[in-house]
């Protein structure tokens, strides 16, 4: 008999509250494209983010904002195709939200129609509320995202840890407060002080994925190509490399170079 997709239990936003109740850590990893996600889907991911660090990874950019709205639907309708059992959310890209509510529930239900994903991730707090709650309103789950927020980073001009000083740290707890009352299912914290990561953990109720924001949230996102070390640039503290496919694919791409050189690739069996 053969396995359908609908065999699999999916994960959804309940279980994923189910699991930060039962102290199961929630594992995310980026994904952009149909074979990294069908890979990370069967090897047991539980979130899998079309994040906008596509902008980075897939395309080059130096920073997430280029990025357009058509380009996440494209790599996202990519991921969803490869996905059996986790749980995908989308991040909608900058300037596809901010200021103006209507814009931005344009451009989740755009996300929700035309790629198949499960929910959308927007960075931000108190600024974004009426975006938020207007996406919540259409029945599109809403992750929630804060301390360093990518899309802003003109605003702060470095990649450094966010939310050191109290005032700052009081401001990203009243937003995670926030987002949890607006009705997020979840919140991504990034590069923030592990002490204050806790203590939002703690005080809410709704997971918290963290990135750069140690060890006592509820779950822990990563950039796929980061962890499995295809970029080779990107190294900052938090990251832990599983893999240096760099070296391996550069191995055997030179391989492949030296055979056809030689002649040695296609072999007879190779061949009709
Ligand atoms: N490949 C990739 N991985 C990511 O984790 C990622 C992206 N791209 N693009 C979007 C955002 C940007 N992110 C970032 C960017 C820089 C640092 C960082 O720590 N940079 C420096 C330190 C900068 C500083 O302290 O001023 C480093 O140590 O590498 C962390 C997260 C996370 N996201
Ligand atoms: C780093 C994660 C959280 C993200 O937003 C992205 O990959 O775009
Ligand atoms: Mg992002």
């Amino acid at each position: 008999m053969s396995v359908h997709k609908s065999d699999v239990k999916k994960v959804t936003t309940h279980q994923l509250q189910n699991m930060k109740e039962r102290g199961e850590k929630i594992s995310m990893l980026t994904a952009y494209d149909f074979s990294m996600a069908t890979i990370l889907d069967a090897a047991g991911v539980d979130v899998l983010l079309v994040g906008d660090s596509a902008s980075n990874v897939m395309a080059g950019h130096e920073t997430t904002l280029p990025i357009t709205l058509d380009q996440m639907i494209y790599h996202a309708s990519s991921v969803v195709r490869g996905v059996n059992r986790a749980f995908v959310v989308v991040d909608m890209p900058f300037g596809s939200y901010q200021g103006n509510s209507s814009e931005a529930l344009r451009s989740a239900i755009r996300i929700m129609k035309e790629s198949g994903g499960h929910g959308v991730k927007l960075e931000g707090g108190a600024e974004i509320k009426e975006s938020i709650t207007r996406i919540l309103s259409a029945g599109v789950p809403v992750m929630g995202h804060l301390g360093l927020t990518p899309q802003s980073i003109y605003k702060f001009g470095t990649y450094t840890v966010r939310a050191k000083e109290e005032a700052e740290a009081q401001k990203l707890l009243d937003d995670a407060q926030l987002l949890q009352e607006l009705g997020c299912f979840a919140i991504v914290l990034e590069k923030i002080p592990s002490a204050l990561a806790k203590r939002v953990a703690e005080t809410l109720q709704i997971p918290i994925i963290g990135i750069g924001a140690g060890p006592d949230v509820d779950g822990q996102v990563l950039v796929v190509h980061d962890m499995l070390g295809i970029n080779k640039e990107f190294k900052p503290r938090f990251l832990r490399r599983y893999a240096d496919l760099h070296s391996i694919m550069t191995g055997a791409v030179q391989n492949y170079v030296k055979d056809v050189k030689s002649k040695d690739f296609p072999n007879e069996k190779e061949a009709y």
